[in-house]
């Protein structure tokens, strides 16, 4: 077993199924990876070694299907929000190393970063016809935070504007659905899937869970958080350029329902995805849009 120093901080090597995927070592022991397939972050431990992020047992790691947990990317459409299939189609692709990434950031000596990179191809051209080229930055920082920042620019040379909408849909690690509680979309308005996406407002002082529960809140803060009781653990997420977060759990009978997806694995996990839904996001040609998210824990419940 290599000690922590020997391992890189950044490595590529065989995951499921023989598919590429990126390591991203810290000095205290946090971690990440990401397979090219998606650009799907499948994993991310503190210190301890501990997985935040809910993967499922069930999880099939061969395309065209996407991974079943970790953070998928839900490019170019949100759900069955436009033409495409369900949450576009970054997902469902094979990315690529940025080869010629972007000056890192004068703060960067710290941190461990890796760029990929999805651009339109010819048969994506045929379901979705802009051309568009799609930056994701993954850091891992020196405490264990979890960056993802995504630029989407329009490369489009026929003058075509395009409008998508968004997600980074992150299945977070529960210890029981039914001792968790989120915090910061108190008294916003919701538009609740289970209920033919109509438009509520949340009446609670903090969400808990008793059942299905599929809501995209509206004009959200850029905070929110999921206490995990049973850890006395409090997950953060920071957005920025994604107004709304769509919280789900799917229950026992959805759970069922899903192949790749046990079926009591909904009490052990829990999605708030930062996302741009309520108001799609138009890029004229030469245009860029960045979305990000920061991922980071604390080892207390904080207070409401
Ligand atoms: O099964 P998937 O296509 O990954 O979608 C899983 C879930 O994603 C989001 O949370 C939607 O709000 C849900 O309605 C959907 O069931």
């Amino acid at each position: 077993m290599s000690s922590s120093s020997e391992r890189k901080p950044l490595e590529v090597v065989k995951g499921v199924n023989g598919l590429d995927k990126v390591v991203l070592r810290q000095v205290n022991g946090t971690s990440a990876e990401v397979y090219l397939y998606g650009a799907h972050v499948t994993s991310w431990k503190n210190e301890h070694g501990e997985e935040l992020l809910f993967l499922s047992s069930k999880a099939i790691f061969k395309p065209p299907k996407p991974i079943r947990g970790g953070i998928p990317i839900c490019f170019p459409q949100f759900s069955n929000l436009g033409a495409l299939d369900q949450h576009g189609f970054a997902r469902n692709r094979f990315w690529t190393f940025d080869d010629d990434p972007p000056p890192l950031p004068p703060d960067a000596n710290h941190k461990v970063i890796t760029d990929l990179i999805l651009r339109s191809t010819i048969e994506d051209l045929k379901i979705w016809p802009y051309s568009f080229e799609y930056r994701l930055r993954i850091t891992l920082g020196p405490g264990g935070e979890l960056m993802l920042t995504s630029r989407i620019r329009n490369t489009g040379t026929d003058g075509k504007p395009f409008t998508f909408s968004f997600a980074y849909h992150t299945y977070f690690s529960v210890s029981d659905i039914s001792e968790v509680r989120v915090e910061g979309l108190e008294t916003l308005d919701y538009l609740d899937n289970c209920q033919k996406r109509e438009r509520f407002t949340e009446q609670g002082d903090s969400i808990t869970f008793e059942s299905e529960v599929d809501r995209i809140y509206l004009s959200t803060p850029t905070k929110i958080a999921v206490m995990d009781h049973e850890k006395k653990r409090t997950l953060v997420m920071r957005k920025d350029g994604l107004p709304d977060a769509v919280v789900w759990n799917p229950w026992d009978k959805k759970a069922k329902a899903m192949v790749d997806f046990g079926d009591d694995e909904y009490k052990h996990m829990l999605c708030v995805e930062a996302a741009a839904v309520e108001k799609p996001i138009t890029l004229k040609p030469g245009e860029e849009w960045r979305g990000r998210q920061e991922l980071s824990t604390v080892n207390k419940l904080l207070d409401p």
